[in-house]
């Protein structure tokens, strides 16, 4: 009996794609197609063929393709899009929305085209509005439409607080709610190393540092790298999320997904705790929050409508 490989496609080979490859690739998670425009075909290819080189010393098996031609995507079963540009310091994220709109809704189209049957997992900032874009244009079920934000951003705040505690970064378990903007909600309510709550761990001011450092996390490395955004801790969340929704692992993780009421919001893509399963987003988990939590909450949510207010022209 052969058994069907996986086929990932990730669009955009720069910086996030190719490192999500390479993820995928040491995961084993299947097949995967990189593509770019057509002006950078070749060093697409170039990057594509030296991944697979690597996989015989990697010791793992996966086809690692480069291409520019969408045929080359056909019936992939997830298909990750972090094609667009990334902020340079002294930007926001929101500041990237007229260029990567287009960008997204062009490659969402050619996606769908050939791989009607996909999971479209988002990057492209600003990410929350880009999943919308992705959605509306896509005209998929909103359980195959998944934004990345939340795996990243509680791993920025496990390895904070894993350096604060002096303790491994495996038994911090972090919470964020709400837009992949500064105004994030991270619930330390929901916080624990080993178990035991954070706010038992670390006097409030100190925590809320930590809160407000993770929040803004991503500036951090912007700030630092000079010319673009980070890239090895997104494709590390890309590749999980990826892994749960192939090998149907059920895990609880954060995603942006539409929300229907959930938490008061309606048609709104946002960060919430979801299940990723074999069929996308299976389920949102909703949790009463404070009056303080949910206050938060719809200043973040005010900033995602803004900028999906852009995309739409209103
Ligand atoms: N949601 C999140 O947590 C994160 C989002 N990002 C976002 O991901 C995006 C990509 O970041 P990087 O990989 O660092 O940027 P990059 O500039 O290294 O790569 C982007 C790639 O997209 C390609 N591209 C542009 N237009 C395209 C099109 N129409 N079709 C196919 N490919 C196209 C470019 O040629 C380039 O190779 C940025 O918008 C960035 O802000 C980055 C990190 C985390
Ligand atoms: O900061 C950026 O522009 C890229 C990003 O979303 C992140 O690293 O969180």
């Amino acid at each position: 009996m052969t058994m069907k490989r996986n086929k990932i496609t990730i669009v955009g080979a720069g910086f996030t794609g190719a490192t999500t490859a390479l993820f995928l690739a040491q995961k084993e998670l299947g097949d995967i197609v990189l593509l770019d425009i057509p002006q950078l075909e070749s060093p697409t290819k170039g990057k594509a063929l030296d991944m697979f080189e690597a996989t015989p010393v990697l010791g793992v098996d996966a086809n690692i393709t480069g291409t520019s031609n969408y045929e080359d995507t056909a019936d992939s079963d997830v298909v990750i899009i972090t094609a667009g540009i990334a902020r340079k310091p002294g930007m926001s994220r929101d500041d990237l929305v007229a260029t990567n709109a287009g960008i997204v809704k062009s490659v969402t189209e050619q996606v769908v085209k050939y791989s009607p049957n996909s999971i479209l997992m988002i990057l492209s900032n600003p990410v929350d509005a880009m999943t919308y874009v992705a959605y509306k244009t896509s005209g998929f079920p909103k359980s195959r439409v998944i934004g990345q934000s939340g795996v990243l951003d509680t791993a920025r705040f496990r390895s904070f607080i894993a350096m604060e505690l002096g303790v491994s970064v495996e038994d911090i378990q972090g919470f964020v709610l709400g837009g992949h903007g500064d105004d994030m909600v991270p619930l330390v309510r929901y916080s624990y190393a080993g178990g035991i709550p954070l706010e038992k761990l670390i006097p409030a001011g100190r925590l809320e540092e930590i809160v407000q450092r993770a929040r803004v996390g991503g500036g951090e490395i912007v700030q630092l790298l000079g010319n673009g955004s980070a890239y090895y801790a997104p494709a590390a969340s890309l590749a999980q999320m990826t892994e749960a929704i192939l090998k149907d692992k059920k895990r609880i993780l954060p995603s942006i997904a539409l929300l229907e009421g959930e938490y008061g919001y309606n048609d709104l893509f946002m960060g919430v705790p979801t299940l990723l399963g074999k069929n996308g987003i299976e389920k949102v988990f909703e949790l009463e929050l404070t009056a303080d939590e949910k206050t938060a909450l719809d200043k973040s949510a005010d900033s995602v409508r803004k900028v999906i207010a852009v995309v739409e022209g209103r």
